[in-house]
């Protein structure tokens, strides 16, 4: 098949898949899990949440100020809360807050009712991403590309627990990470017929 065909193969399977598990996206702050998995759900014509969005709503605060003024053991008290109702829920595209998959409680519930991708960017692209915007609490510090840095080291060991692994480098846009997805997806059919 040429990627031609391949691609309009893509998009009319796009057109009326059956989802039979979220599709949890996993992966580094900065690596797109929000705007890729918003993309994503698009595509797929199934309902997209947010746990770090759905967090902000209901507790009416933006994140750095749920980390100023209750700090982040408060917020990850509420991600886990969030994201197993969000999967017990509705099944759709679910975009997690990058710290979400390093605790085991997320990992299982997310084995349980989904299935884990995993965005990968370099540390550079990550950098570039993240950099402008001062809306992630964890990057205020002295040297925040240092503590990307160190953040990128411990965790990458465990983003590779993930069930499927799509890597993203300076020229993929988000429509290229949403095809890479669907590629990678092809081989599951226990998450997404195709007709
Ligand atoms: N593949 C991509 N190509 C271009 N820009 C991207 C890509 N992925 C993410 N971005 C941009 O990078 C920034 C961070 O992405 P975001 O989805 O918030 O990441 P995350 O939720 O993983 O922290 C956003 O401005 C987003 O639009
Ligand atoms: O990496 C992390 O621990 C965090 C990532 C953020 O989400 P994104 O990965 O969507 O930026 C957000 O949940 C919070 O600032 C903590
Ligand atoms: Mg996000």
């Amino acid at each position: 098949m040429s990627e031609k065909e391949h691609k309009q193969a893509l998009a009319e399977a796009a057109q009326s898949p059956k989802l039979h598990k979220t599709v949890v996206m996993v992966g580094m702050m900065g690596a797109g899990k929000t705007a890729v998995g918003r993309a994503l759900a698009q595509r797929l014509g199934v309902p997209f949440l947010d746990s770090d969005h759905e967090i902000e709503t209901a507790a009416n605060m933006s994140i750095p100020e749920i980390f100023e003024r209750h700090g982040e053991a408060f917020f990850r008290e509420k991600e886990r809360m969030v994201i197993r109702r969000l999967l017990e829920e509705e099944r759709g595209v679910l975009s997690t807050g990058g710290g979400a998959f390093l605790a085991e409680e997320n990992r299982r519930n997310i084995s349980n009712f989904g299935v884990a991708v995993c965005l990968q960017a370099d540390l550079e692209v990550l950098w570039n991403r993240v950099r402008h915007r001062d809306t992630r609490p964890l990057l205020r510090t002295a040297d925040p590309f240092a503590t990307l840095r160190d953040l990128y080291e411990k965790r990458v060991p465990l983003y590779q627990q993930a069930d499927v692994s799509v890597v993203s480098d300076g020229s993929s846009t988000i429509e290229d990470m949403v095809d890479r997805v669907l590629e990678a997806l092809r081989a599951r059919p226990d998450v997404l017929e195709w007709k």
